[in-house]
């Protein structure tokens, strides 16, 4: 079983509103998947439909090689809403309840709390706890019945940049352990440095799916230089015009760094004054910008 997480024409309306849009989305085993997109893109409600807890319009789901319904969850652990525990109980005591619901045995629940980092404040009451820290112990109880795929709507959403952290730092743990993640989010720069793929979700679309390294797209040089239309002619003859764009008063060129002494050279020997010659990688919340904006992502 290769895919653990698999939808075919996925959709949810909500009256005349299509919150989740023909939604093919696949999850394989063993990578953590960022599920990105702005507030109200439609994340909650697919992650709803794929355990179960919304019923689609229309659309198929397949979650462990199984359909969704009561009682069939078994080897999914989930985050979806923030999780009800008792505050006034320690976490240790509020996971020992939840194990004993589950029919899990006591010891998990010093695994788990080992597992999110959470031992030394075990025996602390849930009410004092920080935001990070209430959000790690939700994952603790989602990881509870050891689960093979773990779903986490927004872990990180209100926290500081430290709890943050804390949480890239569990996801990537788990990750490495072998659990299949599938983890969303609004912040692409959360989900870049733990995610092996991405899926973009725009007005209910899947808009876009790869490595981060190919959302980023192909990276290039940037030029400051005068005159710049001679400079952009130049340029265009010698690595080809299709390769050289003239964006916010410098050039694009869609070429490997390494070319960059060699350009500057030619440049320069064409009569150029070259300002500024840098290796341009592209910004990621541009492109996540672009993305959502145009449905497109303009790969140099
Ligand atoms: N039960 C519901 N009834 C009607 N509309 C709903 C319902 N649940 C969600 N929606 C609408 O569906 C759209 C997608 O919402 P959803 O919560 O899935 O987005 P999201 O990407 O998770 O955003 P957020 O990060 O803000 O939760 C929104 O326009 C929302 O208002």
């Amino acid at each position: 079983m290769n895919l653990p997480v698999q939808t075919q024409g996925l959709t949810k309306r909500y009256g005349g509103l299509t919150a989740v849009r023909d939604l093919d989305l696949t999850v394989r085993a063993g990578e953590v998947y960022g599920f990105l997109g702005p507030n109200g893109a439609g994340k909650t409600t697919t992650l709803r439909m794929l355990l179960g807890l919304v019923r689609p319009t229309s659309g198929t789901v397949r979650l462990l090689d199984r359909t969704p319904g009561a009682g069939r969850l078994g080897g999914v652990g989930a985050l979806i809403e923030g999780p009800a525990f008792y505050p006034y109980l320690s976490g240790r005591d509020n996971l020992r309840v939840l194990a004993r619901y589950a029919g899990v045995g006591a010891d998990r629940v010093a695994l788990v709390l080992d597992l999110v980092d959470l031992t030394d404040r075990a025996g602390d009451r849930y009410a004092g706890y920080s935001l990070g820290m209430k959000q790690r112990l939700g994952v603790a109880a989602a990881l509870l019945k050891d689960p093979r795929l773990l779903i986490l709507d927004e872990p990180t959403n209100g926290l500081d940049p430290a709890g943050m952290a804390d949480m890239r730092t569990l996801i990537r743990r788990l990750g490495a352990g072998g659990c299949t993640v599938l983890v969303s989010s609004h912040l692409l720069g959360e989900v870049e440095q733990v995610c092996d793929r991405v899926g973009v979700i725009s007005r209910g679309r899947l808009i876009a799916e790869g490595s981060v390294a190919e959302l980023r797209g192909a990276a290039g040089l940037w030029v400051l230089a005068d005159p710049l239309d001679e400079a952009a002619t130049r340029a265009g003859e010698l690595v080809g015009p299709e390769r050289v764009r003239v964006v916010d008063g410098g050039l694009e060129l869609a070429v490997e760094p390494e070319r960059a002494a060699w350009l500057n050279a030619e440049l320069v020997g064409a009569g150029v004054a070259v300002r500024e010659l840098r290796p341009r990688e592209r910004d990621l919340e541009q492109v996540f910008f672009d993305l959502i904006e145009k449905g497109t992502v303009d790969v140099a």
